[in-house]
């Protein structure tokens, strides 16, 4: 404290002006300060820290390029926009929509300065009859312009509101997925209408658990009112598929800061441009996840449901906050959408090599589709959904969605690499002081996933778009060690193990050594798809055939034994197989023939030990070998008995032979 000299109580008497002379490299009081600061509250200096920027405080008056007529124009009719988004149907008018983050001072400026100006959506004056009409709805819409890292203000939504984020060694942001770590098929509706009735698979085997429209206005309005009853929701509005053909525009109206973080990493993020111009999206989703469904509502058989109305173009989710249900209801849609345009919808990852060959990788989860398509030696399109149009290959989506269970920097290095700063990293375990992921920890979950743009991946393809496959590897994890490592296939063989869908699991492994459970999913992606399963086999026949594309069969399963016995195929060796089909080595290599299944196999691969390729060779018990075998080889025939009657194309030649084309014993 400045002393006066006196020793009087200073407030006697005004404090004498102390000067103090910056008299430079003499060694006196040297006064370095900056000119002192703008602010005259602790809150407005806080206010100074974050430097506002246009994207986020959009609603000012007059300042530079904003001001202009047409673009703050443009900025109503969006807020206008998810103001309808968000309005209940019963009630008639949206909410009164506002930009920003309600916590922070910058926004409530933004707010005054709406109401001047009345940039905010205000419902219609119609008679107020409930409470959250009286209050705004903040929006954080795409945050940030997509030129710079949205990521920040994300990951600080994250952190200061969601109780379990947090920023890992490598800069990932950890969070939590609450009670459900994975997606819940049983909790699946879908409206049937007139038009759904008939054109989408229902019944038996289906994914497409009817529910009527009137039930899914009931959970419409249910998350609708949930989402409004919070002073801030998340909207992004992004794009799927790279084709510029057939795009479609998304919008996900959600809750958490890290389902929008999600969401903006896994679709296709607009420039600020297309953001700008972007209209009414073709497609929306209402996630309310952290909110339960009603039980007594009618369909529902858990507090959880996700719901499509193909004909209102919406999505709702209750009782999950598993993010993988917003991609893939997406993927669902587009499984309804391309059809109608006669392009293929496919659950499969996508690389290309350096001279141009395309290879897809189909497989139930868990199998390898992003593992395999993630490969140093080839540009990646992308891991998990694409589309196969007249054109060629395209990938749906923006980013990967990898499984890190176990996961080694050393057998996937460009995975590892890619869980940095921006990456969502769900349910994973990390020491609470390094804050390092322990990949091997289960505590969780098994099913621990890292979400990250797919320009995270140093080879990625961008655009993700790709000519007409060459190769189409079918994967399957075949836990009881049965199928050979590859074989060949002909065109009904790939035909009959598509429309099997076949993958071995094994459940629960932590209660010890279990039987391994076959899973039979049609066309490598039976929870997702809207159509009967031979719409889609068909339409893979005709452009493999016409395309001239080889198919392969690839277990990334066990050897040597079932699983408890055996052995799980070492990545190694999967990725010399892969290696060997890539550069069309192995389709001249020379094959023998199987029993049961009768698969061409290959004698050699390069890097890969001979022995391997045929599995008998690896047990060593033959005759349980055999009992395996003829036990797959039935729940094979059991599970086509459902195919046998439907008409495969448009010649019966194609379906006889792909009923031909299954185990035989
Ligand atoms: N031989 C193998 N081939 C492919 N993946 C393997 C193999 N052995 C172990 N894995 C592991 O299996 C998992 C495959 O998962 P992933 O590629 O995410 O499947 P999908 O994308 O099909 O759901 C990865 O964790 C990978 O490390
Ligand atoms: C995200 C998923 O896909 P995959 O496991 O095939 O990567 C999922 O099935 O929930
Ligand atoms: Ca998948
Ligand atoms: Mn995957």
């Amino acid at each position: 404290m400045a002393a006066n000299g006196t020793g009087l109580p200073m407030a006697r008497k005004p404090l004498a002006k102390i000067v103090t002379e910056d008299k430079q490299g003499n060694g006196m009081c040297h006064d370095d300060s900056a000119k002192g600061i703008k602010a005259q509250t602790i809150d407005e200096l806080h206010s100074l820290q974050k430097k506002r920027s246009a994207p986020t405080t959009p609603l000012e008056g007059n300042q530079g390029a904003f001001a202009s007529l047409p673009d703050d124009e443009r900025r109503r009719q969006q807020l206008q926009s998810i103001s309808a988004s968000l309005a209940s149907l019963t009630r008639g008018a949206g909410p009164k929509v506002v930009r920003g983050d309600p916590a922070a001072k910058s926004s409530q400026a933004v707010e005054h300065v709406a109401h001047r100006h009345h940039h905010h959506v205000e419902a219609p004056t119609i008679s107020v009859s409930d409470d959250s009409s009286l209050k705004f709805t903040h929006v954080l819409y795409n945050l940030s312009p997509a030129g710079y890292c949205l990521c920040t203000e994300l990951y600080e939504q994250a952190i200061k509101y969601e109780k379990g984020s947090f920023i890992t060694s490598s800069g990932a942001l950890a969070t939590l997925s609450g009670a459900k770590t994975g997606r819940s098929p049983r909790d699946k509706r879908v409206v049937m209408d007139d038009t759904t009735q008939n054109e989408l698979w229902w019944g038996r085997g289906s994914p497409n658990i009817e529910m009527d429209e009137h039930t899914f206005l009931v959970n419409r309005e249910r998350a609708v009112d949930y989402l409004n009853s919070l002073d801030k929701v998340f909207v992004n509005d992004q794009f799927l598929n790279w084709d510029p053909q057939n795009r479609i525009k998304v919008r996900i109206v959600s809750a958490r800061a890290y389902h929008s973080l999600f969401m903006h990493n896994m679709c296709i993020r607009p420039t600020d441009e297309e953001l700008e111009n972007f209209g009414t999206p073709d497609f929306t989703i209402y996630n309310a996840g952290q909110f339960p469904c009603n039980r007594y509502t009618h369909y529902m058989t858990s507090s959880t449901s996700t719901d499509l109305n193909l004909a209102r173009k919406e999505m709702v989710i209750l009782g999950t906050q598993y993010a993988g249900e917003m991609k893939k209801g997406l993927f669902s849609v587009m499984h309804y959408l391309m059809p109608k345009r006669q392009i293929l919808s496919l659950h499969s990852g996508c690389n290309m090599g350096i001279d141009g060959d395309v290879a897809l990788f189909f497989g139930l989860s868990g199998t390898g589709k992003t593992t395999l398509s993630t490969d140093h030696n080839r540009y990646l399109i992308g891991d998990d959904e694409h589309c196969w149009s007249d054109y060629g290959v395209s990938n749906i989506e923006g980013g990967c969605y990898a499984k890190c269970i176990d996961l080694s920097r050393e057998k996937e290095p460009d995975i590892w690499n890619a869980i940095k700063f921006g990456t969502v990293l769900e349910n994973v375990v990390f020491d609470e002081h390094t804050r390092e992921v322990e990949y091997g920890d289960k505590s969780v979950t098994e099913n621990t996933r890292a979400a990250y743009p797919i320009e995270y991946i140093p080879n990625a393809k961008l655009p993700c778009i790709g000519p007409h496959p060459k190769n189409v590897i079918l994967l399957a994890c075949d836990a009881f060690g049965v199928l050979p490592p590859v074989s060949k296939l002909n065109l009904a063989q790939t035909m009959y193990h598509f429309i099997s869908g076949y993958t071995a699991l094994v459940a629960g492994t932590e209660d010890g050594i279990k039987e391994p459970t076959a899973t039979f999913s049609a066309c490598f992606g039976a929870a997702f798809i809207m159509l009967h399963p031979t719409k889609y086999a068909a339409m893979l026949a005709e452009k493999m055939q016409k395309h001239g594309a080889t198919g392969w069969l690839v277990n990334t399963g066990w050897s040597g034994g079932s699983y408890g016995s055996g052995n799980r195929i070492k990545l190694a060796y999967t990725r010399r197989i892969i290696d060997a089909i890539h550069s069309g080595s192995l389709l001249n290599a020379t094959y023998e023939k199987t029993d049961v299944f009768g698969l061409e196999i290959p004698t050699e691969i390069e890097g890969v030990p001979s022995e391997i390729l045929r599995p008998e060779n690896t047990w060593g018990d033959k005759k349980a070998y055999k009992n395996t075998l003829l036990k797959l080889g039935g729940l094979f025939k059991n599970n086509f008995e459902t195919f046998t009657n439907y008409k495969i194309g448009k010649d019966t030649m194609l379906t006889q032979e792909i009923l031909a084309a299954g185990p035989n014993f």
